[in-house]
């Protein structure tokens, strides 16, 4: 078996509990994020361009979103972004492994890890 992945960005607003009252986070602002699959499978066998589309379809209630708004999203969170695809991926992908939510220009990363 091996790890397949595939890989969509998303764009999305959202504003934050972080940091003191007059925190710039507070207010509403917007970042990409990009949003990763992993799912063990076979090698040759997954088709990744449907893993891609289906990465796409699970994402896009996010994009151009705002976070704190989205219904079924737990909160405005990289975690939050996380779960939220990885619930809507996982009954097309069985073999669905790691949900990962990426904000390259900070450096940060989270991962949602599945049995
Ligand atoms: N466990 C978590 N901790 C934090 C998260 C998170 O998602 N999970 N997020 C944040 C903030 O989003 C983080 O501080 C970044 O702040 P933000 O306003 O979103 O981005 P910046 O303005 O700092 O970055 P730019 O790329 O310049 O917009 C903190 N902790
Ligand atoms: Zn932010």
């Amino acid at each position: 078996m091996m790890l397949i992945s595939a890989q969509v960005n998303i764009e999305a607003a959202h504003f934050t509990p972080f940091g003191g009252e007059d925190d710039a986070r507070r207010q509403i602002h917007g970042h990409s994020y990009l949003v990763r699959a992993w799912v063990e499978a076979e090698p040759g066998v997954e088709d990744l361009d449907r893993l891609r589309e289906d990465l796409t379809a699970a994402s896009l209630p996010l994009d151009h979103a705002l976070l704190n708004e989205v219904e079924g999203l737990s909160g405005p969170s990289m975690e939050a972004v996380a779960d939220f695809v990885a619930q809507r991926l996982a009954p097309l992908w069985p073999g669905l492994r790691k949900v990962s939510v990426a904000r390259p220009t900070l450096g940060y990363e989270v991962i949602r890890e599945l049995a």
